[in-house]
């Protein structure tokens, strides 16, 4: 297997272009479903989750065609209505296809999504919003099934704001009968490109990015021609690979106004940072402070970058940083891998209290989750010494071309390909 290579002490500089968010992208592919006709999506990350995506659709019926830095998608009609076992265990967002396969075949039968290194992360929500929209669940042998002739619109209620099942939702309620409320939905920014989407396919759903998603059901939807936003966790990655480098780098391609409070935290740290109309400049203050954050739903802190603030904190002075991980219960995965490089952490339940060291130290790690690999090449970055990274696979599924781009800001940073 792969691995990474880190040569810590180079202060990161210079300018870096985010690409297209994979959490955005991974339920637009999805959505390409509902539609007879092509769509276009003009440019698609190149990760290995958006080829599994397209590996599930492309087994439902779609023809998926790169064509330049996009992917022309058509889905004539739905050959297979099951997605496997294989495709689900790579990745947990091939169950976003169960929405738009009920809403255009009325029967959709996905494997059992299994738990995986940040939590169990089960479905029930959606479930529970399939069946208010009148789908028939049954459970067996690994396998989910729903079906239904026809959904028809209703109200429904979410216990918690999830990402997945507001958008498995939308997707299913866009074809279907009447109106669909959804009360306590996701505000994720992915979520309202994901409505913006269906509505360029003539969709009609209104208030996302809201508690409260409407949605008119159409008879049939069209292709469209679409770009997805940029991704927000991709940018506070390179945020704090520039903080904790020492450095300056400036982020092209990003959205400030998604990573409001991402950059309030490192402000509170102490980093510099100076928003422009599209893009952020970080650069790193001698002393980095600590501080506390608590992951929470849009709009609050990102759980998609606690690892990595976590790493950051790591390194600062004058105090502990309280981490609290609200959003899934087993999201400390990197916490072992950072103390092998010296971090001193302690973790009670939910809680992680982080006090900085004065450096750390290169080590051999292992990248448990996507997040906390990116975590750890951050920790590289900052470490004395040679750092190595294994199962880099993971950072593979959400990071574009990482190790180009972080390279060209001037890190010390090789793959090393397993023969
Ligand atoms: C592909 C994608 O977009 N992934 C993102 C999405 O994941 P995902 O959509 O899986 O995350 P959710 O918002 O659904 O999950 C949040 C919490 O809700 C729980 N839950 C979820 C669904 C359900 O039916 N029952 C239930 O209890 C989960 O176990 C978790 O504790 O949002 C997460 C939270 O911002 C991000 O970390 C992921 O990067
Ligand atoms: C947890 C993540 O992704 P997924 O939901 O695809 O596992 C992530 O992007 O950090």
């Amino acid at each position: 297997m792969d691995r990474l290579v880190i040569t810590g002490g180079n202060r990161l500089y210079g300018r870096v272009k985010v690409s297209p968010a994979k959490n955005a992208v991974l339920p637009v592919i999805a959505a390409t479903l509902l539609a007879k006709t092509p769509c276009f999506l003009e440019e698609v990350p190149a990760l290995a989750d958006v080829e599994t995506i397209c590996s599930v659709i492309e087994y439902l019926g779609a023809r998926v065609k790169k064509e330049g830095q996009g992917l022309k998608i058509h889905v004539p009609e739905i050959g297979q209505t099951e997605a496997p076992y294989d495709f689900v265990r790579r990745m947990r967002a091939s169950f976003l296809v169960m929405g738009p396969l009920l809403a255009r075949s009325g029967r959709a039968r996905i494997a059992l999504p299994g738990g995986c290194a940040i939590g169990s992360r089960p479905i029930d929500l959606h479930l529970k919003g399939f069946c208010l929209l009148g789908a028939e669940i049954i459970q067996g042998h690994g396998y989910i099934e729903a079906r239904a002739k026809k959904l028809s619109g209703s109200r429904i209620y979410l216990d918690f704001p999830s990402v997945g099942a507001t958008e498995n939702l939308i997707m299913a309620a866009s074809m279907a009968r009447g109106r669909t409320v959804i009360e306590n939905a996701a505000e994720e920014p992915e979520v309202v490109d994901l409505a913006n989407f269906l509505n360029a396919m003539g969709a009609r759903v209104k208030g996302a990015g809201t508690k409260v998603v409407r949605i008119d059901g159409v008879d049939e939807l069209r292709g469209a021609i679409y770009n997805v936003i940029p991704d927000r966790i991709e940018a506070g990655t390179f945020m704090i690979a520039a903080a904790i480098s020492g450095g300056d780098i400036t982020v092209e391609n990003v959205i400030c106004d998604h990573i409001t409070p991402v950059l309030a935290k490192l402000q509170e740290a102490g980093v510099y940072v100076e928003r422009g109309e599209t893009t952020a400049r970080v650069a790193a203050p001698d002393i980095i402070r600590p501080a506390d954050i608590k992951t929470m739903p849009y709009p609050g802190f990102p759980t998609d970058m606690q690892p990595q603030f976590m790493t950051l904190m790591s390194v600062s002075k004058g105090g502990a940083s309280i981490i609290t991980e609200t959003v899934f219960e087993n999201r400390f995965m990197h916490v072992n891998e950072l103390k092998r490089m010296g971090a001193k952490v302690k973790v009670i339940g939910r809680t992680a209290i982080v006090q900085g060291v004065k450096h750390l130290t290169g080590a051999r790690v292992k990248a448990p989750d996507l997040r906390a690999g990116a975590a750890l090449v951050l920790a590289g970055l900052a470490a004395r010494g040679e750092t190595e990274v294994s199962n880099i696979y993971h950072i593979d599924r959400g990071y574009e071309s990482f190790v180009d781009k972080i390279k060209s800001l001037g890190a010390g940073i090789n793959r090393i390909e397993d023969a």
